[in-house]
């Protein structure tokens, strides 16, 4: 008999096929505090939560009989998933049944927002007729920023045009022939916070996204602006968006999420009057409780039983005997998409991988997904993981090409990632070399040999006398300690690239000031795992 914990309030009718089971007890215990999870946590085979509930390391330390935790939504950012695949504990998580509802209610809130709907409601429930405080503005001939168009984002689209709107879009993983069939405009993030007229948030959370919106993007914002979040807390900077409608810039805002949930009573945004916020209500309609109910259900049924199943967010599938072979290469081929996803500018929208050597035997789809993983996880963080990233790569119209070949240059096994987008193609391969692990040792044509690992600078320059001296005297005037370096030229006097590793991130206006190095044609920088 297994047992199954539901832990957050979840759709009965949702979880009714686990109740029903002859083989599963469900026990239903909400508002248990972390203590009290761990302290019985071992009890159970499976762990339902929607997002109260913190699935934190020790908790997943102590569930010693765990083997799945469902979560009823999207995100799956209130789990400790490196702890969950740490155990062996599979994370499912069910992203389609709230995408809808999730849509209507960032529409409901950007209506809310135009027409002042609660704060006239507040007033006029107060017995005070005033109908001269809420002159709002129409929908229609606006023009919406949509960041992010996944699920949420392109639904919340589609809607907008039917309101009469202009769309513009940004999405890292957006080409133009996708936002011509959605009817969308791409645009830059730059674009879209100088002309639209209002703006919706619907990216995950993840470091790049986080304040992706914040005190240099309200400096340069169109006056009037209303912003729009029902993605998650920290997209935002809280405190600077309060600051930039109290100096006019921003004519209001309306919040489904928060950067600490719940938030605490003084938080600036509970009080004002030009900003609108709802209690992390994008999901709850009883329509999207069900489905996430239902679909999570279903699959943690699958996992109870042994049997296929989809969704899982952390788990690798790989045959005991092609693991042997295949894993020593998953780090390098994550890092080597990690690096190459990094210098490119524009969508990707092919990715090409070329096994060399002995590993063109092999069935290299384990591998080709960590590859993919590192590629998409630059934007999408978290939320992508090696059972996903094909299917992710998929649904944003990337392709993904592999080619084999028994012959390398030298190496037992090379591995090669390239990404094209509409105006450039970029290479990196990697392999393993005895002794010294994981290596990069081609960058586009320049053959190197670099430690994929750390905060890495690449430059591209012409190869003349001085180039490093003038970087390495820019950056150690800067505090910045240069860890190892690499130049490579394609022949003397001609394009080369120099590959740096430094101790911590270059900051901003030293990086600048690079760029303005005579000889110096572009530089990037990289952050790797
Ligand atoms: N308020 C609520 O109750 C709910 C909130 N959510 C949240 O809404 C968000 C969107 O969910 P879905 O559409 O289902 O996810 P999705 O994964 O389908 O779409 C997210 C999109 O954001 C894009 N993205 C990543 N980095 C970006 C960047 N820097 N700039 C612009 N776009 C970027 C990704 O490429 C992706 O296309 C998630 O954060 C999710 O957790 C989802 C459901 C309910
Ligand atoms: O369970 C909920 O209501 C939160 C939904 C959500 O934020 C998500 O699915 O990402």
């Amino acid at each position: 008999m297994y047992k199954v914990l539901v832990s957050d309030p979840i759709s009965d009718m949702g979880i009714q096929q686990l109740v029903d089971a002859a083989d599963i007890t469900v026990e239903k215990k909400t508002g248990l505090s972390e203590d009290e999870l761990v302290a019985i946590i071992a009890d159970y085979d499976a762990l339902l939560v929607r997002s109260q509930t913190r699935v934190t390391a020790r908790i997943l330390e102590a569930a010693t009989n765990l083997k799945v935790v469902g979560r009823a939504g999207v995100g799956v950012d209130n789990i400790d998933l490196e702890a969950a695949t740490k155990r062996g504990v599979i994370v499912i998580n069910a992203p389609d049944g709230n995408t809808i509802t999730t849509c209507e209610h960032a529409f409901a809130m950007m209506m809310a927002l135009s027409r002042h709907i609660p704060q006239a409601h507040m007033k006029t429930v107060q017995g005070v007729w005033d109908r001269k405080s809420f002159l709002g503005v129409e929908l229609r001939n606006k023009t919406l920023g949509v960041l992010g168009m996944g699920r949420i984002g392109s639904e919340v689209a589609k809607r907008a045009k039917a309101f009469g709107m202009d769309i513009l879009a940004y999405d890292p993983f957006l080409t133009e022939e996708r936002a011509e069939k959605l009817q969308v405009k791409l645009a830059s993030v730059d674009e879209i916070i100088r002309t639209a007229d209002f703006m919706t948030l619907h990216t995950p959370l993840t470091p790049e996204t986080r304040h992706m919106i914040s005190r240099p993007q309200f400096e340069v914002m169109k006056k009037g602006m209303r912003i729009v979040n029902c993605a998650r807390g920290g997209l935002v900077d809280e405190l600077a968006l309060v600051e930039a409608i109290d100096q006019g810039i921003v004519a209001g805002a309306a919040f489904d999420v928060f950067e600490e949930e719940p938030p605490r009573a003084d938080h600036p945004f509970l009080n004002h009057p030009k900003i609108v916020v709802t209690p992390h209500l994008g999901a709850s309609t009883i329509e999207a409780q069900e489905n996430v109910a239902v679909d999570v259900s279903e699959q943690v049924l699958l996992i109870l039983r042994n049997e296929p199943f989809k969704n899982a967010v952390n788990m690798p599938h790989v045959p005991a005997n092609v693991l042997n072979k295949l894993q020593p290469y998953f780090k390098l081929g994550e890092q080597l998409g990690v690096f190459v996803s990094q210098m490119v500018e524009e969508p990707v929208q092919e990715i090409t991988v070329k096994y060399s050597g002995e590993l063109s035997d092999f069935d290299t789809q384990p591998l080709t997904r960590y590859i993919i993983k590192g590629v998409l996880s630059h934007h999408l963080g978290s939320d992508v993981n090696i059972i996903n990233s094909m299917h992710l790569a998929k649904s944003r119209d990337v392709n993904i090409t592999i080619e084999k070949s028994a012959a390398t240059k030298g190496f037992t096994n090379l591995l090669q990632v390239t990404l094209k987008t509409k105006n450039e193609q970029r290479t990196v391969a990697g392999t393993l070399l005895n002794g010294y692990g994981e290596r990069i040792v081609q960058i586009d044509r320049f053959t190197v040999d670099v430690a994929p690992e750390g905060n890495i600078l690449l430059i591209a320059h012409t190869d003349k006398p001085g180039m490093i001296g003038n970087v390495g005297s820019l950056l150690g005037n800067n505090d910045v300690n240069i860890a190892t370096m690499q130049v490579s030229r394609s022949a003397a006097g001609a394009d080369a690239i120099m590959v740096l590793s430094v101790d911590r991130v270059v900051p901003h206006d030293v990086f600048q000031q690079m760029l303005k190095v005579n000889g110096i044609v572009k530089a990037r920088e990289i952050d790797l795992i």
